[in-house]
C-alpha cells in the first residue's frame, strides 16, 4: 500500500460525525493533540499504545460548508495528504450518524471522497453514554438550587437508566446494558422548537443570542402564575405555590398587548422555561411508566446553561417527588458522536484501527477544575474546567479557523526541472490556464503550480522560515506571498461580485520583477540578465498571478456568492513576514 495513503486512512479513521437536524457534530482523535481545534479529552493513561485527545467540534448543519472545509483543510490536509482540486484522492470511509448521515452522504462523497459508514442514532446515543460514564471521571453532575454535584457512578450499578436526549427533536431511551436500550418516547417539542420559536418571537439571529436574551429576562412578565389566578396565594391543596407556572405565556391573552410590546428578553426567558419544564415533565412520566431512578440528560439544547438545568431538575424533582435525579453531562452534545467513533473498536479485523481501540477502551480525562470560564458571558454557567474548552471551540471555530502548525512547510512537489525554461532563476512550469501567457500548457487533470499555492496556502503561512528545496519552492513563496495579498484586498468584500472587482484591480496593478522598486522577496530570485528575460518574467507572474486569482475567489466565496471565512480569515495572516500591500 502507498504509504502516504496508509497513513491517511489511519489518520481519518479516528474521524466520526454526528449529522442532526440542527448541528454537526465532530469527534476525530489526534495522537499529538495539536489539531484540535476546540475541546478535547486527554486520552492514555501511560500503559495505552496509543496517547492522544479526542478533539471535537461542532457547526450549524445549514452551514455544512463550513464543516466540509474544516475536515478538508483541519483533518484531511492535515494527515499529509495532497488533494486534487479541494478533493481527496482516494474514497475514505468514516463513521457517522444522526438524520444528516443519509441525507449528507453523497454531498460528503462528492466533496471530500468520504464514504460513510452508517450508524444508528440511537445506537450511537446509548454508546457514547456509556462510554463517557464508564471512561470518564466527573462526566456526570446534578445541578439543583444553584448547587452542582458530581456524581459517582458505579460501574457495576449503572442500568438501568434513562436517557434523554434533548435535540432538534427530543428522543427519551431506557438503558438496560451495553447495546440494550429501547426507545421508549420523544417529543418534538425540544431544541429546535425552542430555537425556531425564538427566532420567531425575538428576531434574534442565533442560539447564543437567544440564550443570551434569556439571560436577562424574566418570565413572570408574559407566564400566568398560580398567584395570578389565584388572587397572589398559593393553591397549596394540590401542591402549587402562588410562583408556580400555571401557564406557559398565559398572561398575553389579557394582557391586551401586541408582541412588539414584550422586551424579547422576557419572551425568551418564558420559551426557555417552558420547553425546559416540559421536557422535565415528560421524561420524569416516562422514568416512572418504566421504574427508572436515574435520569441522563444530553444533547446541546443543554449547553451546561444553570438556568436550562434547574428547570428541568425541578420539574423532575417536583413530579417524582424527589424520587427521580436528573443528572447532566459535560460532552452532552456529542453523545451520538461519540458513540459513533467508539464503534470503530468493534472492526477488529482492521489492524488500523487496534491502537485506536486500546484508546477508546483505556480513556482518561484529565479535567481541569478551572472555574475561570464564570467570568465569560453567555456560558457564564457552563459547568466546568472542560467546559471552557467546547467554549473556545464555539468562538475559534467559528471565526478564527486556522491550520494547526506541522513542523515542516508543504513544498512544491516540482522538483523535475528537465525541460522548463526559466527566467530569473525560476522554472517557467506548466499551467492549467487558458489566460495568455509563456506558461507551458499542462493536462487539465493534473495538479499544477497553483493548485499547491491554494492547497498549502492555509498551512505554509504559518511558517515564518521556508527552506527551499527545488527552484520551484520560489515560486510557490511567491504565490503564497500574492494569496495573501490578495485576500487582504478581498478583506471586506462582502460578495463575489465586489470581490472579484477588487481582484480585477490588483490584477491592473504594475507587476514588479527582481531588482525593481516592490519586488517582495529580495534575493529569492537572480535579477534578470537581459530586458527579454524581464519581460518574459513578468508576463509569465502576470499570468500566474491572474490565474491564482480566478481559482482564489472559487474558494474565498461560497456558490451563492457570501464569503468563505474559512479562507478570509487568512487576510489578517503575515506570511514570512513580509509586510502587506
Ligand atoms: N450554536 C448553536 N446553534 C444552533 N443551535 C444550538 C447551538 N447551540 C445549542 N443549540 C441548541 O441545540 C439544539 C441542537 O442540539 P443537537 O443535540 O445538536 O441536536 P441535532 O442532532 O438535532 O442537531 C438546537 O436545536 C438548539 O436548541
Ligand atoms: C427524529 C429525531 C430522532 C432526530 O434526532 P435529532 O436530530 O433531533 O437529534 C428527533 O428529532 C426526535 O426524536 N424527535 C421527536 C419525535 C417524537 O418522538 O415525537
Amino acid at each position: 500500500m502507498d504509504p502516504k495513503n496508509s497513513r491517511f486512512s489511519t489518520q481519518i479513521s479516528h474521524l466520526a460525525l454526528d449529522i442532526g437536524g440542527t448541528l454537526i457534530k465532530l469527534v476525530y482523535f489526534s495522537p499529538n493533540g495539536d489539531n484540535c481545534e476546540g475541546g478535547s479529552i486527554v486520552v492514555g493513561n501511560g500503559c495505552s499504545v496509543v496517547q492522544g485527545r479526542l478533539c471535537f467540534a461542532k457547526f450549524e448543519t445549514r452551514k455544512i460548508d463550513d464543516c466540509l472545509d474544516f475536515i478538508r483543510f483541519n483533518i484531511l490536509q492535515h494527515s499529509g495528504v495532497q488533494h486534487t482540486n479541494g478533493t481527496a484522492r482516494d474514497k475514505l470511509s468514516v463513521k457517522a450518524t444522526g438524520g444528516g448521515a443519509f441525507k449528507f452522504a453523497d454531498l460528503f462523497k462528492e466533496k471530500l471522497g468520504i464514504v460513510f459508514d452508517k450508524e444508528d442514532e440511537m445506537h450511537s446515543l446509548v454508546c457514547g453514554v456509556n462510554f463517557l460514564l464508564k471512561t470518564v471521571p466527573r462526566e456526570a453532575f446534578t445541578y439543583l438550587d444553584g448547587q452542582k454535584e458530581f456524581v459517582q457512578i458505579d460501574h457495576n450499578d449503572l442500568y438501568p437508566y434513562l436517557l434523554v436526549n434533548i435535540g432538534s427533536g427530543v428522543s427519551m431511551i431506557k438503558v438496560d446494558g451495553d447495546g440494550k436500550y429501547e426507545r421508549i418516547s420523544g417529543t418534538s417539542l425540544g431544541g429546535g422548537t425552542f430555537l425556531g420559536l425564538g427566532k420567531l418571537l425575538t428576531n434574534c439571529k442565533s442560539f447564543d443570542e437567544l440564550l443570551e436574551l434569556s439571560h436577562q429576562g424574566n418570565n413572570r412578565v408574559i407566564d400566568m402564575l398560580v398567584g395570578d389566578i389565584y388572587g397572589g396565594t398559593d393553591y397549596s391543596k394540590i401542591g402549587l405555590s402562588s410562583t408556580a407556572i400555571a401557564s406557559s405565556f398565559g398572561k398575553a391573552i389579557s394582557d391586551g398587548k401586541e408582541l412588539e410590546d414584550y422586551q424579547p428578553e422576557d419572551v425568551a426567558r418564558s420559551l426557555l422555561r417552558m420547553i425546559s419544564n416540559n421536557i422535565g415533565q415528560i421524561a420524569y412520566l416516562n422514568a416512572l411508566r418504566f421504574g427508572l431512578k436515574r435520569i441522563f440528560f444530553g444533547g446541546f439544547f443543554i449547553r451546561g446553561l444553570e438556568y436550562t438545568m434547574d428547570t428541568i431538575s425541578v420539574a423532575v424533582h417536583f413530579w417524582s417527588r424527589g424520587e427521580a435525579k436528573a443528572m447532566f453531562l459535560r460532552h452532552e452534545g456529542f453523545l451520538g458522536a461519540l458513540g459513533a467513533f467508539t464503534s470503530y473498536k468493534d472492526q477488529s479485523h482492521s489492524t488500523e484501527l487496534k491502537p485506536h481501540h486500546h484508546t477508546v477502551e483505556r480513556a482518561v480525562l484529565k479535567c481541569s477544575d478551572d472555574d475561570s470560564f464564570r467570568h465569560t458571558p453567555v456560558t457564564a454557567n457552563v459547568n466546568d474546567g472542560e467546559a471552557i474548552e467546547f467554549r473556545r471551540l464555539e468562538t475559534t471555530v467559528a471565526t478564527s479557523p486556522r491550520i494547526l502548525h506541522r513542523n515542516q512547510v508543504y513544498h512544491s512537489s516540482f522538483v523535475e526541472e528537465e525541460g522548463i525554461t526559466k527566467a530569473c532563476g525560476c522554472p517557467l512550469l506548466p499551467l492549467k490556464s487558458h489566460i495568455k501567457g509563456p506558461a507551458p500548457v499542462s493536462e487539465q487533470d493534473r495538479t499544477d503550480i497553483v493548485d499547491e499555492a491554494i492547497t498549502f496556502f492555509r498551512a505554509n503561512v504559518f511558517f515564518t522560515n521556508f527552506p527551499i528545496k527545488s527552484p520551484a519552492d520560489k515560486l510557490l513563496i511567491y504565490l503564497t506571498f500574492y494569496i495573501n495579498v490578495a485576500l487582504k484586498r478581498l478583506e471586506g468584500c462582502r460578495t463575489l461580485a465586489v470581490g472579484t472587482k477588487a481582484i480585477i484591480n490588483l490584477g491592473l496593478e504594475d507587476i514588479p520583477v527582481p531588482g525593481e522598486t516592490g519586488f517582495p522577496f529580495p534575493g529569492l530570485f537572480s535579477l534578470p540578465s537581459s530586458q527579454e528575460e524581464a519581460d518574459l518574467f513578468r508576463n509569465y507572474l502576470k499570468q500566474v498571478r491572474e490565474e491564482t486569482s480566478g481559482r482564489l475567489l472559487s474558494v474565498a466565496y461560497r456558490a451563492n456568492g457570501t464569503p468563505n471565512k474559512w479562507w478570509l480569515a487568512f487576510a489578517k495572516r503575515k506570511f514570512i513576514n513580509v509586510v502587506l500591500l
